[in-house]
């Protein structure tokens, strides 16, 4: 099957194609979506920081209007990017995901980090460009690791102060410098539980856009130790058995995934397939 939506670097010289415009409250949307014809959105009285030609969507090509500041637009609303994961097409949500990806790095490397003085947009290339430094930034991916840790029929999943009330989750974190993927999850499990895990197998991987995160999904068996949490970043943290599990993550998560994967193989249901 052919992809609906495929990534580009288009020149914004070009006329014609859709646009999706984001602003501090997100994504500008109508009756029709997230997409519009982009030499109308160009006429609305929108403060436009910068243009990127994104992409091609069912082969038409996709720009994003990046602006300054969230204006009012006849019959438009705004909604931000975790509201489209939940609710919307996900082919849409893809294209969204990878604007404000663009979007969010372009905005903070319009400086060279090197000199200070102000990057290009380099022609056919998805990086900013510093000419003194001769420096190219490129966007930034934070690779995160994501680990389901299981002991039987018992999976053990913990609260972030910052979830929604009652949800429990898979334990992640950011990779640091010097850590390969196996280093990273075994510390986070440490950090977060203190619990010690054996047998890692990769499971897959997902872009998650909050703001520039890959993550990587494990699965780890429980090798020793009893669970503490972590001060301030682990409010909860319990083993629970795969027939009474608590509020998930949503279901296009990975987080969901690796939990979703266990529970069926335990059971001997049919698994699930991660959301690209
Ligand atoms: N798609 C999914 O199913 C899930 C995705 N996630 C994502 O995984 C990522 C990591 O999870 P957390 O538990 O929040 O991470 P974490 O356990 O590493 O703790 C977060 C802390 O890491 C530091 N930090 C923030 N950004 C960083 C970066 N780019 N590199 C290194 N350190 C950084 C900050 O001190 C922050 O408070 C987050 O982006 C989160 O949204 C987390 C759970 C589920
Ligand atoms: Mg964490
Ligand atoms: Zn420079």
């Amino acid at each position: 099957m052919t992809s609906r939506w495929t990534t580009a670097v288009l020149d914004t010289d070009q006329p014609g194609g859709w646009a999706v415009a984001r602003s501090p409250e997100g994504f500008l949307f109508d009756d029709n979506g997230a997409l519009f014809p982009r030499e109308w959105l160009k006429r609305q009285d929108l403060s436009i920081l910068a243009e990127h030609g994104i992409g091609h969507l069912d082969g038409e090509p996709v720009y994003l209007l990046e602006l300054r500041s969230t204006s009012e637009v006849p019959g438009c609303s705004w909604k931000g990017l975790r509201a489209f994961m939940l609710d919307g097409d996900h082919t849409i949500y893809k294209v969204l995901g990878y604007a404000a990806q663009i979007g969010t790095w372009a905005r903070e490397h319009r400086f060279c980090g090197n000199c200070g003085q102000a990057m290009t947009q380099v022609p056919r290339e998805r990086a900013m460009y510093c000419q003194p430094c001769d420096l190219r930034s490129y966007p930034r991916i934070s690779p995160s690791m994501i680990v389901l840790v299981t002991r039987g029929d018992e999976v053990l999943l913990a609260r972030s102060p910052r979830f929604v009330t009652g949800v429990y989750s898979t334990l992640a974190g950011f990779a640091e410098p010097g850590e390969s993927a196996e280093d990273c999850l075994i510390r986070e499990v440490r950090e977060e539980v203190q619990i010690e895990v054996k047998n890692i197998q990769y499971m897959g991987s997902q872009c998650w856009p909050f703001p520039h995160s890959m993550m990587l999904g494990f699965h780890a068996e429980y090798a020793s130790g009893e669970i503490v949490c972590q001060e301030d970043e682990i409010e909860d943290a319990q083993w629970f058995n795969v027939h009474d599990l608590p509020p998930l993550p949503a279901s296009k998560s990975i987080a969901r995934y690796l939990i979703d994967v266990y529970v069926a193989r335990r059971l001997g249901h049919a698994e699930p397939v991660l959301p690209g």
